[in-house]
C-alpha cells in the first residue's frame, strides 16, 4: 500500500480534497517484470490523521508528499516520517515527493534541504509534477528496486509473483 496522489483529470483550485483515502493502481516495467502497485492515497487534512495506520500497516512502501511552494508541508513531512518510524511496518521503504516543482518560481523548500533530509532517513527522494507528469514513472522504478521480491527462484524468473509484506494480519493494535 503506498500513500500517494496520481495526476488530476483536473487542475482546478477548488478541487474537492480526499475523504479518508482513495484506492487506484499502477503498473510499471521493472528490469523484465511488471510492477503493480496497490496505492491508498490517504487523506492530507489533519481531521483525517487517525485514518492513516488503517492503510499503511502491512504496507511495503510509503511514499510522503510535500508541496515545494509551502514551507509549513515539509515540516507536516517530518511528523510523518517519525509516525512511521514509530508505528509502521519495520522495512517499509519511504520515499518523499517533492510536487509540484513546475511552479519552481515560488518554491520556498530548497531541493538541496530536502535531498538532504531524505539522505539522513535513508529514504528515496524526488521531485515530482503531478500536473505535468514529471517523474511519477521513474519514483515508483525506485521504489520497485529497493522492495525486495519473495521470489529468489531463478527457475520462475518471467512469472508473476509477490513483493514483500502483501498486507497481512498483524499483531499490532490500532494507532
Ligand atoms: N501546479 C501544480 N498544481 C498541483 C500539482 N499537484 C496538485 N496540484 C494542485 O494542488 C491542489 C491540491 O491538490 P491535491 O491533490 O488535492 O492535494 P492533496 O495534498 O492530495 O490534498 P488532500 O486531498 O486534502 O490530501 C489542487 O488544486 C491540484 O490541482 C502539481 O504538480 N502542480
Amino acid at each position: 500500500i503506498i500513500v500517494w496522489r496520481f495526476v488530476e483529470d483536473s487542475f482546478d483550485p477548488n478541487i474537492n480534497p480526499t475523504i479518508g483515502a482513495s484506492f487506484m493502481t499502477k503498473t510499471v516495467q521493472y528490469q523484465n517484470e511488471l510492477h503493480k502497485f496497490l496505492i491508498w492515497d490517504t487523506a492530507g487534512q489533519e481531521r483525517f490523521r487517525a485514518l492513516a495506520p488503517m492503510y499503511y500497516r502491512g504496507s511495503a512502501a510509503a511514499i510522503i508528499v510535500y508541496d515545494i511552494t509551502k514551507e509549513e508541508t515539509f515540516s507536516t513531512l517530518k511528523n510523518w516520517v517519525k509516525e512511521l518510524r514509530q508505528h509502521g511496518p519495520p522495512n517499509i521503504v519511504v520515499a518523499i515527493a517533492g510536487n509540484k516543482c513546475d511552479l519552481n518560481d515560488v518554491r520556498e523548500v530548497m531541493e538541496k534541504d530536502a535531498k538532504d533530509y531524505a539522505d539522513s532517513i535513508h529514504a528515496i527522494f524526488v521531485e515530482t509534477s503531478a500536473k505535468n507528469a514529471i517523474n511519477i514513472n521513474e519514483l515508483f522504478i525506485e521504489i520497485s528496486r529497493r522492495i525486495p521480491s519473495t521470489d529468489t527462484n531463478p527457475a520462475s524468473s518471467g512469472k508473476g509473483f509477490k513483493l514483500r509484506r502483501q498486507p497481512s494480519v498483524t499483531k499490532r493494535s490500532c494507532c
